[in-house]
C-alpha cells in the first residue's frame, strides 16, 4: 500500500533541513580543518570539530520540533568537557553555521548529549551519525550526514546528505551534493543540494548480479574485501568494485549507479550501529531493493544503539538479491 504524502511530512522537512544545515556545515569546515581538530575515540576511530558541531544543531533542531522523541547520536561531549581549546573551536562553529540565536558551550555539550538514548523497540526515537564516514571526509572523499526515525523498531523515514557525492555519478566533475529521502511505503528520492525537486529512483533492474558493479567499504578493517572480491568471483562479475565510504554506498544502490553493497563482517565481535545503517537502508528497500544481514535476516533496528542480532550487510537489486545470498551463504558457510 502506497502511504499518502502527507505521512511523516513534518518531520521530513525538519529532517531535510537539518541535514542540510549540518552537511554544509560539514563543506565549510573541511577547507579549513586543522589536524588539532581531530580526535581519536577509545576505539581509535577519528572524529572531528566537525562531527560534533553538527550533531550538536541536528538535535537542536530536532528538540525544538520534537521535544518529545529521544534521540540516538553517535558522539557524546565528553571529549569537549575534556578539551575546553577544541569545545570553544566546535562552539565558535556552531554559532557561526546555525543560523539562530548563539548557544553557549554548556548549551551546546547539552545538546550534543541529547544522543545519548539507550533505543529499543517500543516508541519513536531518531538515530543520528553527525558524520558517516569520518575517514573518508578527511581525506576529502565521500562522507555523509545520516538521519533516521525508527517506530516501534522500525525505520520510517530517512534521509543522507551526501556532500561530495556527484548528483550523476557518470559526471564526477558535475555538481556534487546529493541528498537521498524515503519514507516507508512513500519511495526514495534524490535531489541536490541546491533544488529542492526531488527525482524519484530505483535500484537496478538487473536480473544477473553478473551485469551490475558492487560496492564496499574503503576501509579494509570494516568489511572483508577479499571475502567481497570471491563473491563477486562466484557470481561471475568482472567489473571492479566501487570502494565508497559510509552510507553514500546506499544512496549509489537507491539510484542504479552500483547493483549490489557487500559488507562482510572482519571480526566475529563487532556489532554494527543502527546510525550507519537505518536511513541506507530504508532508502534502499524504498527505491526497490532488498536489505539483509549476511545471514539473509532483515536489520533489526529496535535492540538498541546497535544491530547485535544481524552480521553484515548484504543489500541490493530485488532480482539478484537471493542469488548474492547464495554466493554469499556458500562461500562464508
Ligand atoms: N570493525 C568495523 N566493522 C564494520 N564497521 C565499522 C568497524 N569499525 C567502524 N565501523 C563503522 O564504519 C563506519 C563507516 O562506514 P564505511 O566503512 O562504510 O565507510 C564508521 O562510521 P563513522 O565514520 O561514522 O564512525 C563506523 O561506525
Ligand atoms: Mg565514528
Ligand atoms: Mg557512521
Ligand atoms: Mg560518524
Amino acid at each position: 500500500m502506497l502511504q499518502s504524502s502527507a505521512y511523516l511530512a513534518a518531520e521530513k522537512k525538519v529532517a531535510i533541513a537539518a541535514v542540510l544545515t549540518a552537511s554544509r556545515l560539514c563543506q565549510s569546515v573541511f577547507k579549513t580543518l586543522v589536524s588539532s581538530e581531530t580526535v581519536l575515540k577509545g576505539d581509535k576511530s577519528p572524529v572531528t570539530v566537525a562531527d560534533f558541531a553538527a550533531q550538536s544543531l541536528v538535535n537542536r533542531a530536532l528538540q525544538r520540533h520534537f521535544p518529545n522523541d529521544a534521540i540516538v547520536g553517535e558522539e557524546d561531549a565528553a571529549d569537549l568537557h575534556a578539551d575546553p581549546a577544541l569545545r570553544d573551536r566546535v562552539l565558535a562553529l556552531v554559532n557561526a553555521n546555525s543560523g539562530e540565536a548563539a548557544v553557549t558551550g554548556q548549551e551546546m555539550c547539552n545538546f550534543i548529549d541529547l544522543g545519548s538514548s539507550a533505543g529499543g523497540s517500543v516508541g519513536r526515537f531518531w538515530t543520528l551519525d553527525p558524520i558517516d564516514g569520518t575517514k573518508g571526509f578527511l581525506r576529502g572523499e565521500q562522507y555523509a550526514v545520516c538521519l533516521a526515525l525508527i517506530v516501534d523498531g522500525k525505520v520510517e523515514l530517512g534521509v543522507l546528505g551526501c556532500p561530495n557525492l556527484p548528483v550523476d555519478l557518470s559526471k564526477p566533475d558535475g555538481e556534487r551534493g546529493s541528498l537521498f529521502v524515503a519514507t516507508r511505503n512513500g519511495g526514495a528520492y534524490q535531489r541536490s543540494f541546491s533544488s529542492e525537486i526531488l527525482h524519484k529512483i530505483h535500484t537496478t533492474n538487473a536480473d544477473k548480479a553478473s551485469n551490475t558493479k558492487f560496492c564496499e567499504s574503503v576501509e579494509a578493517g570494516h568489511s572483508s574485501q577479499s571475502d567481497a572480491a570471491n563473491v563477486a568471483g562466484l557470481l561471475g562479475i568482472t567489473q571492479q568494485s566501487i570502494r565508497m565510504d559510509s552510507q553514500c554506498k546506499y544512496g549509489i544502490l537507491s539510484r542504479g549507479d552500483a547493483g549490489i553493497y557487500l559488507r562482510l563482517p572482519v571480526s566475529d565481535t563487532y556489532e554494527e550501529k543502527i546510525w550507519d545503517h537505518a536511513g541506507g537502508s530504508l532508502i534502499v528497500e524504498e527505491s526497490g531493493g532488498v536489505v539483509t544481514d549476511i545471514e539473509g535476516m532483515p536489520l533489526d533496528f529496535g535492540v538498541g544503539r546497535t544491530l547485535k542480532n544481524n552480521k553484515g550487510v548484504v543489500a541490493a537489486g530485488k532480482l539478484i538479491h537471493t542469488e548474492v545470498m547464495e554466493a554469499v551463504n556458500y562461500l562464508l558457510e
